[in-house]
């Protein structure tokens, strides 16, 4: 089997090249073999390549830039994806892609299910839907995984860049009125290639159905509970880090102000992924602790 990976070098991407490598040759492209702004490129580069799968871990995820750049963000979250869509579907490959909690507007009480209604409240939101909405047009076998709040040891993240501030000042401000599951990049990829297994083998049996899953880790915080996490954890995980930071204020989204708006709910469901393909991702305490350990290493 042929793995094709985008955003080689994102967090979720990084971590592909690594987890799908017992299920065949993986080819993991970064922007510069792979660049989703020029969507007219993509077609002849999968025909080029001729890969069973499509990950596409690629993504326009600068959220508060996004408002100022809806343009370029659609165009590489929304036109990209479906390009590779047509692509998968003229070659025959399963497309696997990522979307967001950001498409839910965040107003419902409980978990968000896959059934629920969309209604993003911010660019990025927008252009991730939009990228949903043409793979599902495309009719190509495809798998869409809704994520939330991904972190890891590298890359751009709200974990570094807590370990960031606390390194340097006293006292931090986080929002506390928005709650959702920290996602390891690294529970993300393996879930992945647990699942690209299951739908290949149902592809091969003609059972295959494509369709949208929720993928997130087990439980629950809001962002001023996840930097006390990461606070918490860090001074036993990470003792030679110098943390500066005393105290860390649970404030408001209202009391923050960012160019995008972003939902006050994104807890995800993951029943229908546990009933299709039998994963059960781990809690995000356990997660961001094995991220913290891995750090010091
Ligand atoms: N990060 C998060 O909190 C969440 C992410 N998701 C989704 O999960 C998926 C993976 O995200 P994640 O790994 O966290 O994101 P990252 O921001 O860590 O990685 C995204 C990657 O996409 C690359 N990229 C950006 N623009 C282009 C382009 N024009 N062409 C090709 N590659 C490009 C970046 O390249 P470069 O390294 O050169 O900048 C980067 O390597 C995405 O679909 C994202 O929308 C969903 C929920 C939460
Ligand atoms: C740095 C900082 C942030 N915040 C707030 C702002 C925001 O409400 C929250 C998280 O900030 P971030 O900018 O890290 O989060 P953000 O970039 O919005 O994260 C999102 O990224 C995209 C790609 C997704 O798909 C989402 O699932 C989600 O992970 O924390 C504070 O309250 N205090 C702080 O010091
Ligand atoms: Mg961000």
């Amino acid at each position: 089997m042929k793995l094709l990976v985008t955003g080689a070098n994102g967090q979720v991407g990084w971590e592909l090249a690594r987890a799908l490598m017992p299920l065949g040759e993986v080819v993991a492209l970064d922007r510069r073999r792979c660049d989703l702004s020029h969507p007219e490129t993509l077609a002849a580069l999968i025909a080029e390549q001729a890969p069973d799968v499509i990950v596409n871990a690629a993504a326009y995820t600068a959220v508060d830039k996004a408002e100022s750049e809806e343009a370029l963000a659609t165009t590489i979250n929304g036109t990209a994806p479906g390009e590779l869509a047509r692509a998968a579907k003229a070659a025959g490959a399963l497309l696997i892609h990522y979307s967001t909690d950001y498409v839910f507007d965040g107003t419902k009480s409980g978990p968000y299910t896959e059934d629920d209604a969309v209604a993003p409240v911010n660019a990025y939101g927008r252009s991730k839907l939009a990228g949903e909405v043409a793979i599902r047009a495309s009719g190509c076998d495809h798998l869409i995984l809704r994520t939330t709040w991904v972190f890891a040891a590298r890359g751009g993240n709200f974990v570094r860049t807590m370990l960031r501030l606390g390194a340097e000042r006293e006292a931090l401000r986080v929002v506390a009125d928005q709650h959702g599951a920290p996602t390891w990049a690294r529970n993300i990829a393996d879930a992945t290639a647990h699942i690209i297994a299951g739908a290949q083998r149902e592809r091969r049996e003609g059972a295959f159905a494509s369709g949208l899953f929720n993928l997130t880790s087990a439980g629950e915080t809001n962002w001023h509970g996840f930097a006390e996490a990461v606070f918490a954890t860090a001074r036993s995980a990470l003792p030679e880090l110098a943390l500066k930071v005393t105290s860390v204020e649970p404030i408001p989204a209202s009391a923050y102000p960012t160019p995008a708006a972003r939902p006050a709910n994104s807890r995800l469901s993951a029943d229908r992924l546990a009933a299709r393909f039998g994963i059960v991702m781990p809690p995000w305490q356990d997660a961001l602790r094995r991220c913290l350990e891995e750090l010091a290493r």
